[in-house]
C-alpha cells in the first residue's frame, strides 16, 4: 500500500472518483471531480484519507449509513449520496450519452427523468443471522461484510415501517450463520419476500415462519428459492390498470415511478400500432397496458412471469388479445418471417441487450421498435445494429430508477 495526494477529474461509469495515477487511473470511491484527497492505494484502488480540497458539488448524506464516515461504515446500497443533485443527474444522464456517443449514435438525450427518496418498491438485502441478531442490510462493498441498516431513505416507508418484522421472517428462516439474500417487493396487498439460498430450511423453519408472518400484519407472502412458504395474501401489482400476481422472486420494475415513466414513453411511441411484440415481457409490464389498445404478443424466458401474465390477461376487462410464447431470445430471436406480422415492437432484455434480436429487427420492416434497457453500453450497440439497419432513433430518455446507485435505465425508440 501507498499514500499519495491526488486529484479527480471525473466520475467512472461506477460513481467512484478517478484520478490519474503514474500508471493509469486510480479510482477513489467518494471522492468527487476536483476533490484533492490523500489517499491510501492498492493497486489501482484509493481510499480517502484526508480531503484537502473539497468539491462545491459535494453534500451531506441523507442516510447515516452511507459514505466512509457513516455510523456503523460504508452500507453498501448507494454510491452517490454526497454528490449534489446538478452532478449526480448530469452524471447519470452522461453514462446513456457517453455510450451512444462510443458508438458514434449522434441521437439527442433528453434530460434525466429523475428519481426521488423513498420510491424503491423492490430492494434486494443480504442477511446473516449471529450471536447478536439478525444483520439485515447490504453488502459493503467488495467485502461479505453486512452493515445491518435501521432505516434507509431511498426504500418505499412501507419497507422501512417493517424492518423489524422483515427481520422477524429472516430469523425464524434462518437457522446458521451462511448469509442469504431477501428481495423485498411492495405489493398492493402486503410485502413479498422472497428469501434465496437460506441452508438446511425444515419442517421447523416452515412452522416458525408460518407463525411469525401469521403474528404480523403487512406480509403477503413468504417464498425461499420460488417455493412458497406462506400466502396470506395473493402479491398484486396493477400495469396501467390490470391486477398481475408475479411469480415469487421474478422481476418487477424497482419503482413504480420508473415503471410508469417508461410505460408511457413505450405507449406514446407505438401509438395506434394495432398488432405489437413485446419481447422479454416479464410478467405483463408494457404488454398488459399495450393490450388497451392493440393486439399483443408477449415473449419472455420465465415460464412463470409468463403464466402470470397469461393469467391477468384472461381475467383483466378490456383487454385486446394478448398471446403468451416461452422462449430463449437468446438462442432463440425471433426471425424476421415471424416479424412481419408486427407493426410495433418493444424489448427490454436483462443487462446484456438483445443483440441477436436486434440483427433480426434490423433486417425486418417492423415499423416502430421502443427499446428499453438497463445497460447504456449494450443499448448502445443495440441502437448501433438497428440504425445499420436502416432505423432512425427518434428520442432517447435516460430515467434513474436506483437512486444514489450507478445504474441507469434508457427508453430509446426507433422508426423505419
Ligand atoms: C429487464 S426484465 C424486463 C421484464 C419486463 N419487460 C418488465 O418491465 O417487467 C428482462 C426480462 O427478460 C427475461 N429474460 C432473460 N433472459 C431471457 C432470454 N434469454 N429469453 C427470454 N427472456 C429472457 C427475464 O426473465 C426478465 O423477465
Amino acid at each position: 500500500m501507498s499514500t499519495e495526494t491526488v486529484t479527480i477529474s471525473r466520475l467512472g461509469s461506477g460513481g467512484d472518483g478517478i484520478a490519474s495515477g503514474p500508471d493509469g487511473p486510480v479510482y477513489v470511491p467518494f471522492a468527487l471531480p476536483g476533490e484533492t484527497v490523500a489517499i491510501a492505494r492498492v493497486k489501482s484502488q484509493g481510499t480517502v484519507i484526508s480531503t484537502s480540497v473539497a468539491s462545491p458539488d459535494r453534500i451531506a448524506p441523507a442516510c447515516p449509513h452511507f459514505g466512509p464516515d457513516g455510523r456503523n461504515g460504508t452500507c453498501g446500497g448507494c454510491s452517490l449520496q454526497h454528490a449534489s443533485d446538478a452532478l449526480y443527474h448530469a452524471f447519470k444522464r452522461g453514462l446513456v450519452v457517453d455510450a451512444l456517443k462510443s458508438k458514434g449514435l449522434a441521437a439527442e438525450v433528453a434530460p434525466l427523468v429523475i428519481a426521488r427518496p423513498g420510491e424503491r418498491r423492490r430492494v434486494a438485502f443480504t442477511a446473516r443471522q449471529t450471536e447478536k441478531g439478525l444483520l439485515l442490510g447490504f453488502n459493503q462493498a467488495g467485502s461479505h461484510h453486512i452493515v445491518d441498516i435501521d432505516q434507509c431513505p431511498i426504500s418505499r416507508p412501507g419497507i422501512v415501517a417493517r424492518l423489524d418484522a422483515i427481520r422477524a421472517v429472516a430469523t425464524a428462516l434462518s437457522t446458521d450463520s451462511q448469509g442469504f439474500r431477501l428481495t423485498v417487493l411492495e405489493t398492493l396487498s402486503g410485502l413479498d419476500l422472497a428469501f434465496e439460498g437460506v441452508r438446511k430450511v425444515g419442517d421447523r423453519q416452515r412452522r416458525a415462519v408460518t407463525e411469525c408472518v401469521l403474528a404480523l400484519r403487512g406480509i403477503a407472502r413468504v417464498s425461499h428459492d420460488g417455493e412458497i412458504l406462506i400466502e396470506p395474501q395473493k402479491p398484486q401489482l396493477d400495469f396501467g390498470g390490470v391486477l398481475v400476481s408475479p411469480p415469487p422472486g421474478g422481476f418487477t420494475q424497482a419503482t413504480k415511478e420508473a415503471e410508469d415513466a417508461m410505460a408511457a414513453l413505450v405507449l406514446g411511441h407505438i401509438g395506434k400500432a394495432k398488432r405489437v411484440a413485446d419481447l422479454f415481457a416479464g410478467s405483463g409490464t408494457f404488454a398488459l397496458r399495450i393490450a388497451r389498445s392493440a393486439r399483443v404478443h408477449a415473449v419472455e424466458g420465465d415460464e412463470k412471469a409468463l403464466k402470470a401474465l397469461d393469467h391477468a390477461a384472461r381475467h383483466a376487462q378490456g383487454l385486446k388479445q394478448v398471446t403468451v410464447e416461452k422462449r430463449d431470445l437468446f438462442r432463440r430471436p425471433l426471425m424476421v418471417s415471424e416479424l412481419k406480422v408486427f407493426d410495433a415492437l418493444v424489448f427490454d432484455p436483462p443487462r446484456a441487450g438483445a443483440e441477436d434480436q436486434c440483427r433480426e429487427l434490423a433486417r425486418s420492416g417492423v415499423k416502430k421498435i421502443a427499446a428499453v434497457s438497463c445497460n447504456p453500453v449494450t443499448l448502445a450497440r443495440d441502437l448501433a445494429i438497428l440504425t445499420a439497419g436502416g432505423y432512425r432513433i427518434t428520442g432517447v430518455t435516460p430515467i434513474d430508477q436506483f437512486l444514489w446507485s450507478s445504474h441507469v435505465e434508457a427508453v430509446a425508440t426507433l422508426e423505419k
